[in-house]
């Protein structure tokens, strides 16, 4: 694993400028979909997964259920998402955090249950830790939620969201067979084709005190099933692998991704919900957007019975996402702990992570 770019560290580490990863290829020469990045994490072509001959399709099968086990993590390229969408989103949301305050007023009380929940709180203090944000997010599916104000951001919203929506239940498929399951097996046991989605813009202003180790969202995984991230060229995103907390720096266009608690559930722990965390951005305000999708809200999720033969070795109890989701939200970010409430306790084994 290089070092050059991460930074291996227990403790946050700030954004330095960075040279970045040379150009990735528009299409894998090697005709394998997924490889390692400089600095070890998962590299999927998203492009192999979908129209790859029968064997390189099942080479990058093979090693995108590697990625999800060894690190619940990715970057995905040649998705086929337009950078201009991307970047028409990004602009977009920022306009939105630049408006003024009473633009905003209706959607600041809102609680996590709501379909549209601005909190400009990015400045607060959580055992002695300050976190920093800025944050927009919407309820995109069943139906899409959005401020009417910028007046654009309602097309492009929608927009991004259906076509971050194919992604993922494209990428639920792939995972589905990484697992030894037929495709869509995963898909129908979370009912994930009318699925929930988040859509969630993050800003993280300017920092540039004494403590340069600000946070700006603490370590936690997410509690939907798949997240896609990509950010306006300020690094600050962390994940947790192998014990040390590793500053993830994309390749050129790539979305990351990241499991989330439902995965873990479904897959009967086999994958990992990860722990991720932000940093801030140091002199330049960073900015993520992230687009989540989920089960929906009244599907009960639970181990597929195919991963727990013979019943034995039951991970976790069934629980409705909505309540999943409910109490994650309503608790302070801690961890992985939410997923306490849906783990089969054993009187000899403490939760694991
Ligand atoms: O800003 C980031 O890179 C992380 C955001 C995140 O983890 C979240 O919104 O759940
Ligand atoms: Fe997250």
């Amino acid at each position: 694993m290089a070092g050059t770019s991460l930074c291996h560290s227990t403790d946050p580490c700030t954004n330095g400028e960075h040279s970045g990863h040379p150009a990735v290829p528009s299409s894998s020469p090697s005709g394998i979909g997924t490889r390692g990045g400089d600095d070890g994490i998962p590299v999927v072509d998203f492009d192999v997964l979908v129209n790859g001959a029968a064997d390189q399709r099942a080479q990058a099968i093979r090693e995108l259920g590697r990625a999800c086990e060894d690190w619940g993590f990715f970057m995905v390229i040649n998705h086929g998402v337009p950078e201009e969408l991307k970047e028409a989103m990004m602009e977009t949301c920022k306009e939105l955090f630049s408006l003024p305050e009473e633009q905003k007023a209706e959607y600041l009380e809102a609680g996590p249950m709501d379909p549209i929940r601005i909190g400009t709180g990015f400045f607060s203090v959580v055992d002695g830790v300050r976190y920093w944000r800025d944050y927009l997010k919407m309820f995109a599916r069943p139906e899409l939620h959005c401020p009417a104000k910028p007046a654009k951001l309602r097309d492009v919203a929608a927009e991004y969201s259906a076509k971050t929506r194919d992604l993922l239940l494209s990428l639920a498929k792939a995972i589905s067979e990484s697992l030894g399951l037929d495709g869509g097996r995963i898909s129908e046991a979370m009912d994930l084709e009318s699925c929930f989605q988040i859509l969630v813009a993050n800003h993280y202003p300017p920092y540039t005190g004494p403590d340069s180790a600000g946070l700006g969202l603490p370590a936690h995984s997410d509690h939907g099933f798949l997240t896609l991230l990509f950010q306006n060229g300020v690094d600050g995103l962390q994940v947790k692998h192998d014990g040390q907390w590793l500053l993830a720096k994309p390749l050129p266009g790539a979305f990351f991704v990241i499991a989330g608690d439902q995965l873990e559930i479904v897959s009967n722990g086999r994958y990992k919900g990860m722990l991720h965390r932000a940093v801030v951005g140091g002199e330049r305000a960073r900015m993520s957007m992230v687009s989540m999708i989920s089960p929906c809200l009244d599907t009960v999720v639970e181990p597929v019975p195919e991963l727990v033969p013979d019943g034995q070795g039951l991970e976790f109890r069934g629980v409705r996402y909505r309540d999943y989701m409910e109490h994650q939200q309503s608790n302070k970010l801690k961890g992985k702990a939410a997923l306490d409430i849906a783990r089969v306790q054993r009187d000899n084994a403490g939760p694991e992570n």
